[in-house]
């Protein structure tokens, strides 16, 4: 049951009932529009595997590494294939919490597939940004313990990935993490900013959001973006010592704590999310947006220079 639905269950008797039970029927209309959306994304997508899921019953958790070639950008059928998965977790018995990492040497996940943004049709655009308001939702309010396990560089959306877990290690490497939006020229959403605010704070979220900052391992770990840092041979280790640690804690106590610590934030976006898309959809085609973006777009595909 994720942290929505537990705090409904304890406000169930409260003055805020009315109001809460209004936001759970926007965000299951919301939900439904992607059923089908879900149906095509497992027809599409059975011959690929765009990440792997590693069970351990017995200790009672499981590992997610994302494997979505070559820099596990978040696409619409990507996001949709997660969120089936999410839920999976979220329902089982037996999984007390998630590893979130990357099968991609160096690259835990370049954020949002900047082609999601770039000349896409409105009905693309609103589903995509559909999608990715679910994950965030499924992952933030998540009644699990997510580890995120950031084997390489996250920026933007990779980011927003590793600070909806509940506790992050990062390889010890020449790597970059943060919200480096502005540099796209795009505006990083509430939500993405709020989340970064609930993990580092509001002063360094003022100062990196507008720098589009893009934090080294040793940086995140002096703002508590990170929690801990490991060599890369030793990163899913530490992780899994860290999980056994949290999967100790008596249950229901850490769940409704964490719903505590999460309600509002998660509650904001819920009362929003139509408008949040309308939002996207009108930024995003803006011809002055269209042209970072191009530019953003020329930039990464502009050949290497050799490190020889
Ligand atoms: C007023 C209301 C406001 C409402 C809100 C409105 C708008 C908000 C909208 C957006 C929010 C956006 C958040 C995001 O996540 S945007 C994405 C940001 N991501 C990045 O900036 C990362 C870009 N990528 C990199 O920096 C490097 O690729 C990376 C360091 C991750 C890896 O480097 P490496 O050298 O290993 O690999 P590359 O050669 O650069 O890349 C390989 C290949 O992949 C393509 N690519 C990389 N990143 C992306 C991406 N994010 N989307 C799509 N494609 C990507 C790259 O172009 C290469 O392609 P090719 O040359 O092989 O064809």
């Amino acid at each position: 049951m994720s942290i929505i639905k537990s705090a409904f269950r304890v406000l169930r008797f409260g003055s805020a009932k009315n109001q809460l039970f209004s936001l759970e029927s926007k965000t299951c209309r919301a939900f439904s529009v992607c059923n089908k959306l879900r149906q095509d994304a497992s027809d599409a997508n059975a011959s690929k595997i765009n990440f792997y899921v590693d069970e351990n019953k017995e200790k009672g958790y499981a590992i997610l590494k994302l494997n979505k070639g070559p820099v596990n950008s978040l696409n619409l059928e990507f996001l949709t294939e997660l969120n089936i998965q999410l839920e999976k977790f979220e329902e089982s018995k037996e999984i007390k919490g998630v590893i979130l990492t990357s099968s991609i040497p160096n690259i835990f996940s370049a954020g949002l597939d900047i082609m999601e943004m770039y000349q896409i049709k409105q009905d693309r655009g609103s589903q995509f940004w559909t999608a990715l308001q679910e994950t965030w939702i499924k992952l933030y309010g998540s009644n699990k313990i997510y580890i995120a396990a950031i084997n390489g560089h996250s920026p933007a959306g990779g980011c927003l990935l590793s600070i909806s877990c509940d506790y992050r290690i990062m390889s010890k490497g020449p790597y970059k993490i943060g919200l480096n939006e502005t540099l796209l020229g795009i505006k990083a959403p509430f939500w993405f900013r709020d989340t970064m605010i609930n993990t580092i704070g509001y002063r360094e979220t003022e100062k990196a959001l507008q720098l589009g900052k893009l934090y080294s391992s040793e940086e995140a770990l002096a703002v508590n973006l990170v929690d801990e840092l490991a060599d890369s041979k030793d990163l899913i280790t530490k992780a899994e010592e860290q999980m056994s640690k949290w999967c100790a804690i008596p249950t229901v106590a850490r769940e409704l704590t964490k719903s505590s610590m999460r309600r509002d934030t998660l509650s904001k976006l819920i009362a929003q999310r139509e408008a949040d898309t309308q939002s996207f959809i009108e930024f995003t085609q803006r011809d002055s947006i269209q042209k970072s973006l191009r530019m953003y777009l020329e930039s990464l595909k502009k050949p290497k220079k050799s490190s020889a």
